[in-house]
């Protein structure tokens, strides 16, 4: 949530005056705020909000103006792109791109141990993909890519996790079974940021929230954020954004 004036909380996370821009044109407006420690945020607005170019600046991603500040240790990234990004033609097989999310553990170059093999297999199991190991990610439906991808997150075990439209063009049950996985997240201390449409869903299971409509419209607990007036503010804010407007004086791509 906003530290702005709460005085001193741990967070995972601080953004300060964050500003993603391409070719100059700002996604993402000035945004100050913070994730703390074991949150669970939800980032929505309408399409076009800049919600993705967020997360690809959270995720080290993309180049950005202004600061986004980590603690010492600074705890490790997972970040699940949205399905749409994913070149699922490339001949990848499950087992390869689960094992692509050990390289803390292995290097980038390094081969795997039986102690790795495990982990893969562990995480297939508990999303639900056992015996997946050697199929071809192209053969996967989009909901089994979806939870191979969170495979790759279990295994990074990291501290913060961001997931880019995580739902997305799932059914009901993958995304009950994928919502499942994040309860544990909770009592384990991780950090969650995920980009998401459902306002059920993150009234469910997210206990803050950032509406993003490019500026930030508000940030901190989701009842308070997802109220009518800040909803139809965004809404407004969508309609009148203009893709040709001049650009951002100071603002570079
Ligand atoms: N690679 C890119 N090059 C140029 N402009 C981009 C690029 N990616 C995003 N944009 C622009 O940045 C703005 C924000 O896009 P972004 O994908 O971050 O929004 P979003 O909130 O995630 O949208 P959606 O809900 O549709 O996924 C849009 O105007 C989009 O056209």
């Amino acid at each position: 949530m906003d530290d702005r004036g709460l005085g001193p909380v741990v967070n995972a996370l601080t953004v300060r005056d964050l500003t993603v821009s391409y070719r100059g044109h700002p996604a993402v407006h000035h945004l100050n705020g913070a994730l703390a420690f074991g949150s669970f945020t939800a980032v929505v607005g309408p399409n076009g909000a800049g919600k993705s170019s967020l997360l690809g600046a959270l995720a080290g991603l993309l180049p950005y103006q202004g600061h986004i500040e980590r603690p010492h240790p600074a705890p490790r990234v997972a970040y699940l792109p949205q399905a749409a990004a994913l070149d699922r033609t490339f001949p990848v097989q499950v087992h390869e791109v689960v094992a692509s999310g050990l390289w803390w553990r292995t290097g980038w170059w390094g081969g795997l141990r039986i102690a790795e093999h495990h982990h893969v297999r562990d995480a297939l199991a508990r999303v639900g993909l056992s015996g997946f190991e050697r199929r071809w990610l192209g053969e996967l439906s989009v909901g089994q890519v979806q939870r191979v991808l969170f495979a790759r997150v279990l295994v990074q075990d990291a501290g913060l996790i961001l997931l880019d439209e995580p739902f997305n063009a799932v059914d009901a049950r993958t995304t009950t079974d994928l919502l499942d996985l994040l309860e544990p997240w909770r009592q384990e201390g991780r950090t969650l940021v995920a980009v998401l449409h459902d306002l059920n869903q993150v009234r469910a299971h997210f206990d803050q929230c950032l509406l993003l409509a490019r500026e930030c419209i508000a940030w901190g607990p989701t009842a308070e954020v997802l109220s009518p007036e800040h909803l139809e503010r965004a809404r407004h804010m969508a309609r009148s954004w203009d893709e040709s407007a001049p650009l951002c004086e100071g603002v570079r791509s």
